[in-house]
């Protein structure tokens, strides 16, 4: 049953002049924001006694010494070390992490699946977790997990933290409240968010079922994608995401905070919520970005780029220009390149692509790739658009049009994904996917000329 939200158990402070209600915009930004007056001391972090009797409390999501180094300092009711019980080891057979390869499943291949359906008990964002990609290792803290969330119902007095991941969160239907310790996220399709690595959150249902798609992101940070000759403008623009202003919850009721660490969750019980952080400042901050805001570049007169001009948010491996987890954005653009092939060309890539569509039809797929459905090319595996697809875009009138009403993306790693045994055997996995390619004729002759 879905219990309904009450935003008014949270109290939060005021938007600052010039932003949207609840949100301070700016990527990575050293943010500052209270819910109750001179609750952030000033001019300095740790106060011998904070206001109002809050402790402070600092969450470090990179190392001291990290260029630039990523903190939050919040000020909270309680600190985060206050709870009764020992962590509990508990079972979230569907949440996945890598490494994670089932011996009787083949990764290596083109694979697509339809939406996953939800199923007829309620879920919650911890039980409705369903992993269908793992790469990397996430106890050596490289690669990334992709997943399916199907939530109809929302945590109450559950909280939840992943000490292994950053999640990217890409809503396709239905609509989410993360409430977090910094503050509430609302989020809606066409919207994402960024949960940091330890930061502890409710997820509310506003508006069920939802469905939609994680990267979970064992690496470095996302961070916006150097800009090259593109310069300043255009992309994803820093001002287009936002961070939450405080908002915090003074209520003791028992609780219980889910921990995921090293692939594996724990419990605990407390006594209270442990969103009560009155205030904060700092760069290490959730957020969320309207994909309606990415301002794409591309071909003005003829060839088809890479698609890394679509980059909204890159993850890096260590290893300049080749990223653990790219996030890339195709939506809605005109196409106006001449004596050109629009769609994507054939190709072989030795990064792995996993794709979902959001809504509406992909240049390169028009039949079998619904919003809702995930496809997966894997490393040095052939792809390219199908037969329909070809068909069209080599014989067409090639004056501008505009791509309309699509919006699909790609979780690319420089690692190969491996299926889970539930991406493999239990969900809608299509069987006939590779006939989309087996149409494609021998048109060469021997004779010269266009055919
Ligand atoms: O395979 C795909 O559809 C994704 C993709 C799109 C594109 O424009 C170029 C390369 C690529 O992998
Ligand atoms: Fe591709």
């Amino acid at each position: 049953m879905n219990r309904p939200t009450n935003p008014h158990t949270l109290t939060q402070a005021n938007a600052p002049v010039g932003t949207h209600a609840g949100y301070m915009p700016g990527f990575g930004n050293d943010f500052e924001t209270e819910a109750l007056p001179d609750a952030l001391p000033q001019g300095m972090n740790s106060p011998q006694k904070c206001n109002y009797g809050l402790y402070g409390e600092q969450l470090s999501g990179t190392a001291f010494t990290a260029n630039p180094p990523e903190r939050t300092w919040c000020y909270r009711i309680r600190p985060s070390v206050k709870h009764s019980h020992r962590y509990e080891k508990i079972n979230l057979p569907h949440w996945k992490s890598a490494p994670c390869i089932d011996p009787d499943v083949i990764s290596l291949g083109q694979y697509r699946w339809d939406p996953v359906p939800h199923s007829d008990s309620g879920q919650n964002w911890l039980t409705g977790m369903r992993t269908m990609t793992t790469a990397g290792d996430v106890n050596t803290q490289v690669g990334m997990a992709s997943h399916i969330y199907l939530v109809t119902e929302s945590m109450v007095d559950d909280y939840f933290f992943s000490a292994d991941s950053e999640l990217l969160v890409v809503p396709q239907e239905g609509r989410l409240r993360f409430a977090t310790e910094l503050g509430i996220i609302d989020l809606a399709p066409k919207e994402i968010a960024i949960i940091p690595r330890g930061l502890l959150y409710r997820v509310e249902v506003l508006e069920g079922p939802a469905r939609g798609f994680v990267c979970e992101n064992y690496g470095q940070k996302f961070e916006l994608p150097g800009r090259g000759p593109i310069g300043a403008n255009c992309m994803a623009n820093p001002r287009d995401f936002k961070a939450p202003v405080a908002a915090f919850e003074d209520r003791e009721v028992p609780s219980t905070v889910t921990i995921k660490w090293c692939g594996q969750f724990h419990t605990t019980k407390i006594g209270h919520s442990p969103l009560d952080v009155v205030a904060w400042h700092g760069n290490y901050a959730p957020y969320k970005y309207d994909l309606r805001t990415y301002c794409p570049v591309g071909a003005i007169l003829f060839d088809h780029p890479d698609p890394s001009i679509f980059t909204v948010l890159t993850a890096p491996s260590g290893q300049p220009g080749t990223a653990n987890i790219d996030f890339v954005l195709f939506r809605e653009r005109w196409m106006v390149a001449e004596n050109t092939f629009r769609p994507p060309w054939y190709h072989k890539n030795i990064m792995s692509e996993l794709m979902g569509n959001i809504y509406g039809q992909y240049d390169a797929k028009p039949q079998g790739f619904v919003p809702g459905g995930m496809s997966l090319h894997n490393m040095m595996i052939p792809h390219g658009p199908d037969n329909e697809a070809f068909e069209k875009a080599s014989n067409a009138n090639l004056g501008p049009d505009k791509l309309d009403q699509t919006m699909s993306f790609m979780f690319e790693t420089r690692f190969p994904q491996h299926l889970t045994t539930f991406a493999a055997n239990e969900a809608p996995l299509q069987d006939d996917y590779i006939d989309c390619w087996t149409s494609l004729e021998k048109k060469f002759d021997g004779t010269p000329g266009k055919k």
